[in-house]
């Protein structure tokens, strides 16, 4: 029996009155992973010795293998200074910071009774701290508010207190003070977290029902999954059924994290644990699922389950044509990993064979790419990102485009593109600004709140396509880097969109099509077409480079012909160095498309796609 630091042996079969589920909110930098470790250190789960910063995001196995495996759920064993002879056991459950993520953000929350909202008390709150605290009020958690590093000089704990408190609605006494970095204050939150987060409620002798809140590929050991026990009991070697797709597996392993993987020969009402069964993708344990036995089961499945639904795309090209074998050898393994990254083949006239990338948004994109450069040697070449739009035909027929060289001719009834709810949080003296740009982007004001006297809450309805262009660059240059952002999709719209293609001689270049509002097409348009004939050099004939919509040419710029002779400068019969030169030239149009008739040096593309002013810069958000 393992004992804690405050001498108290463990239970060894947990009563739920007993267990505490809980996790914690915060703002990407206000102290999450320093708190986890302080509190792993306190409840002795993890020795004085072999303590290291951030132990969590850190572990050996992680280490060794090189692999992410993060603990995304722990065990600690505390016996509270006001009951010290019932160790509770307060599961910390670890919660995606990213809004990308919400849905699992959501499931993770929905795992736990209580959460800790943990602000820096130098910074105040950030909009990433509210989205995940409206989450974790929709999902009726107790809300411990809690400020951090209370250490530091520019901490101004009596005015974030005060905030903290109005958010909430408690007295800004009841606003506890810590330190994650010294300790201080840690052991009285433990305590507080006993008190207040409530024991889990379930029918103990009901067919097993576990919610799956995460699931993480292992090279190892296939396919680890989190879950939290609603009703039941699930058990070593029984065979369990995911109920979203009635799949079965063995259950090989079951345990729990404390914070290495620790196996049980079960779990019941209210723990957190792990189960392993050998299943080698993610996708057949999926966040949300409910798990249940396969005998005797459940007929009911928990609430809240959604397939990931991705909500940006994106064209993936390798560089060089030949590593299109390992771009899909790259996206098969990286999809193990993630359930919500979909792509299929495609084929563009301008790039070549690539993909059509699906991502839950910028961040996961850029992540996606950043890894399959990274880890899998690729150069690659992204379009820029688009949104999933909806187009509904006069003739009846509908059509999802999730790739604006697919928009349909014709005659279009109406288009729908996806919309967002956007918090913006930011000193009040940039309000001006922050509205004008989100009207600039099409953005319907929701509502505003003071949080404090110099702090305000803006709330947005914005198109999720103007938000995927450099929109939050935009916001943080606006307001000088104060402002945060958060957002998550809140449905449709009917907008009047139009395609605009590019046009090189007469030639649609497919990889520089864009769906945009038709107040932007024309200033599209110009922008790209200047742009481009900047980039393409002078061919042996003239040029055209049109925008248009349709037939309809809205802009138009001419490259003038040129005879382009190598060796007019070679005079003089030396006829190594006019080889020299043919050789040279040869390598070059290695590197040049062929669009229709037109070579277009690669890097025009590259420069086209990849630079701020094109329809959108890739750029991810924190
Ligand atoms: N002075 C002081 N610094 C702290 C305290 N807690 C955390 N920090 C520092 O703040 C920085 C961010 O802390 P993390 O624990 O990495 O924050 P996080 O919220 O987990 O950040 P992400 O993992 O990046 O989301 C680190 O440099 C910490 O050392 C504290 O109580 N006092």
């Amino acid at each position: 029996m393992p004992a804690t630091p405050n001498n108290v042996p463990e239970p060894s079969r947990t009563d739920p009155a007993l267990i505490r589920n809980f996790c914690i909110i915060a703002h990407i930098d206000h102290g999450k992973s320093t708190l986890a470790d302080r509190m792993l250190q306190l409840t002795g789960v993890v020795e004085q010795r072999q303590m290291r910063a951030q132990y969590l995001d850190r572990m050996d196995i992680e280490r060794e293998r090189g692999i992410t495996i993060k603990s995304q759920a722990v065990r600690l064993p505390w016996a509270p200074t006001h009951d010290k002879s019932n160790t509770h056991i307060l599961n910390m459950i670890d919660t995606p910071g990213h809004v990308d993520f919400t849905y699992e953000v959501s499931r993770s929350l929905a795992a736990c009774e209580g959460t800790i909202l943990l602000v820096d008390a130098a910074q105040g709150i950030e909009a990433q701290t509210l989205a995940n605290l409206y989450l974790a009020m929709e999902n009726d958690l107790t809300i411990i508010p809690v400020l951090n590093k209370i250490d530091l000089p520019a901490a101004q704990p009596e005015k974030f207190a005060e905030e903290l408190a109005n958010l909430v609605g408690c007295d800004p006494d009841d606003v506890l003070r810590v330190s994650a970095k010294t300790g201080v204050g840690v052991d009285v939150l433990l305590d507080k977290v006993v008190k207040e987060v409530p024991a889990p409620v379930g029918v103990a002798d009901a067919p097993a029902r576990a919610m799956i809140f995460d699931s993480v590929y292992d090279s190892y050991r296939g396919v680890v999954t989190y879950v939290r026990v609603i009703d039941g009991q699930l058990n070593k070697r029984e065979r369990i059924k995911m109920m979203s797709t009635g799949a079965t597996h063995e259950l090989l392993e079951i345990g729990t994290n404390s914070p290495e993987m620790l196996g049980a020969d079960g779990l019941g009402v209210g723990e957190v644990g792990y189960l392993i069964t050998g299943v080698k993708d993610v996708r057949q344990s999926k966040v949300g699922d409910t798990v249940t036995s396969q005998q005797k089961g459940a007929t009911e499945a928990l609430g809240g389950y959604k397939d990931p639904k991705p909500m940006v795309f994106s064209g993936l090209y390798p560089l060089d044509g030949s590593d299109y074998p390992e771009l899909r050898e790259a996206l098969d393994k990286l999809q193990l990993n993630d359930a919500a990254l979909v792509y299929e083949p495609e084929t563009s006239a301008a790039l070549g064979f690539g993909f059509r990338v699906g991502f839950l948004g910028l961040l996961h994109l850029d992540v996606i790419r950043e890894r399959l450069e990274r880890e899998f040697g690729l150069d690659l070449i992204a379009t820029a990102p688009n949104v999933v739009y909806r187009v509904l035909m006069e003739d009846g027929t509908e059509h999802t485009v999730t790739n604006p060289s697919e928009f349909p001719e014709g005659k279009i009834n109406e288009v729908y593109e996806p919309v967002v709810r956007a918090t913006i949080l930011a000193p009040s003296e940039f309000i001006g600004a922050i509205m004008e740009l989100c009207q600039t982007r099409r953005g319907t004001l929701l509502g505003m709140d003071y949080l404090s006297e110099d702090r305000v809450e803006i709330r947005y309805t914005l198109p999720l396509a103007e938000i995927v262009f450099d929109f939050f660059d935009q916001l943080k240059s606006k307001t000088r880097g104060y402002a945060s952002l958060d957002y998550e999709p809140t449905g449709e719209q009917a907008s009047s969109l139009v395609k605009v293609d590019i046009l090189l001689h007469g030639d649609k270049v497919d990889a520089f099509s864009a769906i945009t509002h038709k107040d932007a097409a024309y200033a599209y348009g110009v922008r790209l077409v200047a742009k481009l004939r900047e980039l393409i050099p002078r061919q042996a004939f003239e040029v055209p480079i049109q925008a248009a919509i349709g037939s309809r040419v809205i802009a138009r710029e001419t490259i003038r012909a040129i005879r382009k002779d190598v060796l007019a400068k070679c005079y003089g019969g030396d006829i190594s160095r006019k080889r020299k030169l043919l050789e040279k030239q040869k390598e070059g149009k290695k590197r040049m498309k062929m669009v229709g008739s037109v070579e277009v040096p690669q890097e025009a593309f590259i420069a086209v796609l990849s630079s701020d002013d094109a329809a959108g810069s890739g750029k991810g958000k924190k």
